[in-house]
């Protein structure tokens, strides 16, 4: 029999599903895709890159996790699918994966079963769509089976340690339901579990932290914009400010990217007046435009039409090779509307558009905007970037360059 199926074998499920076996539960992992199984069955079984997380996978695999597109019962199931935005007037969260989901774990679902939901979810989808869709076991939630849900906080990038080390949140339909999602996460984590009113309210405390985080990112934005106007330097000036021992503004940039921080402040927002938060993704979106007329301006007199701009940074974070939601693959779109020729450069991400040659990124280019704070672009000798490019104008939206030796190396910066 298998204690634990995991459903859904992606960046949650598949280190959640490995980490759960590396504790002696007997796993199955269950995706609906084909190929998902396939390649975790073959050389490089993680999702993100990660020759870490690859390995800890294999070692599961060696033991007890097994990955199938046929989920199985278990006196555990959790629920790790993906839960992205739904076009409409204003986005809302498409939520017809934990649906599908919940239809699964219904048809497998025996009385006194645990049923845990992970994908982070707008406040009342546990005990409203979620719940339903176990209904169809002919099972009462509570009685008969328990239902609880348990965000995952875990930074892409570095999923194994914060997989252990971050806290957890659960919130349980009654004491008996908390208490089983409290003791699955208990288990493996360093961390303090603590134990949410509720689902709905364990659902809001998951999209507060990256609403936060968004609202926070608008402000020092909106400061950036504004340390601008006063002809001051945002990112000196704000860390100034944040040396005040109840001060933490972040750090402004090229706009939020990734699948997380810019989706879940709408979860919240569709089901309340909020417009703070409103307001602070637009903020946020508008910083592409903010940033392709810092790269216009730097320019000079080069018309941005037929100009050749090295775009640097895709990833849609340093260190990572995911580049949902780039802020720099955006500026880079906005640029070529203008008609700019863009070359775009990461050292992580594979795309055929994309060159993991800095030099040739830059050799001609009339000017270069640097959109991802990689470490690599911190090392860049501004002396030989300079006598590579055609053009003396650049872009550092994201603080990685040193301003004072780009410029003493004749380049006319501009930063955010
Ligand atoms: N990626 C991250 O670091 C974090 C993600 N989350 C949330 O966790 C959830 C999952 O995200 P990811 O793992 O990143 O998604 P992902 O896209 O990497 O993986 C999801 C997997 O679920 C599979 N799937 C889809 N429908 C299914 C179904 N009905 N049954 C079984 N498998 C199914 C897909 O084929 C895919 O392999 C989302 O709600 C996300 O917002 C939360 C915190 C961190
Ligand atoms: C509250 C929080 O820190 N949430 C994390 C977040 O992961 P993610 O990598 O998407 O977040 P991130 O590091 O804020 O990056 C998002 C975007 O925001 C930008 N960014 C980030 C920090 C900052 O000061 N300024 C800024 O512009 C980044 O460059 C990136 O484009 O969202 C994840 C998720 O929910 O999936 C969550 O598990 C992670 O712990």
């Amino acid at each position: 029999m298998t204690d634990v199926c995991v459903h859904g074998l992606g960046h949650v499920g598949l280190p959640t599903a490995a980490v759960l076996a590396h504790e002696g539960y007997d796993v199955c992992g269950f995706d609906v895709d084909g190929s998902r199984v396939e390649r975790i069955r073959g050389d490089d079984p993680a999702v993100d890159g990660s020759a870490e997380l690859s390995a800890f996978v294999r070692e599961a695999l060696d033991g007890s996790l097994r990955v199938s597109t046929d989920p199985a019962s278990a006196a555990v199931h959790v629920v790790c699918v993906p839960t992205p935005l739904a076009d409409g007037p204003e986005p809302t969260a498409d939520l017809s994966m934990v649906e599908a989901a919940g239809r699964t774990v219904a048809d497998l679902l025996r009385a006194g079963d645990a049923v845990v939901l992970e994908s982070t979810v707008p406040p009342g989808t546990t005990v409203g769509p979620f719940a339903d869709a176990l209904a169809g076991s002919g099972l009462a939630v509570g009685d008969d089976f328990r239902l609880a849900y348990a965000p995952e906080t875990v930074a892409p990038g570095n999923v194994l340690a914060e997989l252990r080390a971050n806290d957890r949140v659960v919130g349980g339909v009654d004491d008996a339901s908390a208490a089983a999602a409290r003791d699955l996460y208990a288990g493996f984590t360093d961390g303090e579990v603590r134990v949410a009113a509720s689902p709905t309210a364990a659902e809001f405390a998951k999209l507060a932290q990256n609403t936060y985080r968004d609202v926070n990112i608008a402000l020092a934005n909106e400061f950036a914009r504004a340390a601008a106007a006063y002809d001051v330097d945002a990112r000196d000036t704000i860390a100034l400010a944040n040396a005040h021992p109840r001060v933490d503004i972040h750090s402004p940039g090229p706009g939020v990217g990734g699948h997380c921080i810019p989706v879940d402040p709408w979860f919240l927002a569709a089901g309340a007046d909020m417009e703070l938060v409103r307001r602070a993704r637009a903020v946020n979106d508008g910083m592409t435009e903010y940033v392709a007329e810092l790269v216009a301006d730097a320019l000079g007199d080069r018309s941005p039409d037929g100009a050749r701009v090295a775009v640097c940074g895709v990833a849609y974070k340093p260190g990572v090779a995911d580049a949902r939601n780039s802020p720099g693959r955006r500026v880079g779109q906005v640029l070529e509307a203008g008609g700019t020729d863009v070359t775009y450069h990461d050292p992580f991400v594979a795309a055929a558009d994309v060159t993991t040659h800095l030099e040739s990124a830059l050799s001609g280019a009339d000017a270069a905007a640097f959109t991802t704070g990689h470490g690599r672009y911190a090392e860049v000798d501004p002396e030989r970037a300079a006598a590579a490019m055609d053009g003396t104008g650049a872009v550092d939206a994201v603080g990685v360059l040193d301003r004072r030796a780009w410029r003493a190396a004749g380049v006319d910066l501009r930063v955010v």
